[in-house]
């Protein structure tokens, strides 16, 4: 699978240069991880990568044609069933909706008793269940996710980490989060953010593959030093 590139991106916001000709290169099939401190550009570098904003300089090249994005609200709508929910980019590409294989996903995240459901009967962690199947009903290569799990709590989202690691696994996905310990769980690759204009620095991830298990010590001791590598960035601002 291609990576995807940064080629010498500029973007500014106004009179804020956020990156001044950034490279950067995603493994293609792997998850990269974008960690930084609050306002340090992360959504924006996602939103470049989606297309819904245009640098002022440079390119991004490898992308497919169409990328799947999963935010922290699930945009789900009440008036659909949840398997409806799942097909409905089926519907709106004038496409047939294939049930058979959105009712397979359902089983895959646990959710089949809830198929015909409103989504506004379900919990939070259910719903971004419904979202995960439904970005995996897309179909893309590329997942773009833009801290997904925030407004979980943090057993559910412990849970939906193992789930989403493990079935998006093989597509190239770029997640952003403020979590060390989500970073050292889901990624292949992390990639630390500093300063303005944005500096990239590629972080050690712990050894063996995602999602890893909180049994394993040396996750707990990875989260802790990207913990301190970040906290030093809080004390410079
Ligand atoms: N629509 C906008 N117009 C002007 N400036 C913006 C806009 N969106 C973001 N910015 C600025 O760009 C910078 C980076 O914002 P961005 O949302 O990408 O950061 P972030 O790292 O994702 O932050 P957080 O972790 O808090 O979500 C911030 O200084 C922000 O104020």
């Amino acid at each position: 699978m291609n990576p995807i590139c940064f080629n010498d991106i500029t973007f500014s916001w106004g009179e804020q240069v956020l990156c001044q000709q950034l490279n950067l290169q995603l493994r293609g099939g792997k998850t990269t991880v974008l960690l930084g401190r609050s306002g340090i550009g992360k959504s924006t570098l996602l939103r470049l990568v989606a297309g819904l904003l245009q640098p002022q300089q440079g390119d991004i090249s490898g992308l497919p044609g169409k990328v799947a994005w999963m935010g922290q609200q699930d945009l789900l709508y009440p008036w659909l069933t949840v398997l409806e929910n799942l097909m409905l980019s089926a519907r709106l590409n004038g496409e047939k909706p294939d049930r058979v294989r959105a009712l397979a996903l359902l089983e895959q995240v646990k959710l089949s008793e809830v198929a015909q459901a409103s989504p506004d009967k379900l919990s939070g962690g259910m719903r971004q269940r419904v979202a995960l199947a439904r970005t995996l009903y897309a179909q893309r290569e590329v997942v773009l996710m833009d801290e997904p799990f925030a407004t979980l709590d943090v057993m559910t989202k412990l849970s939906l980490q193992t789930l989403t690691a493990t079935l998006l696994k093989g597509k190239t996905v770029l997640l952003v989060t403020h979590d060390p310990l989500e970073a050292c769980r889901m990624a292949d690759d992390i990639v630390l953010l500093h300063g303005q204009p944005l500096a990239v620095e590629s972080w050690p991830v712990p050894a063996g593959d995602a999602p890893r298990s909180l049994d394993d010590p040396r996750l707990l001791q990875a989260q802790g030093e990207l913990f301190s590598r970040l906290n030093q960035d809080e004390k410079t601002v």
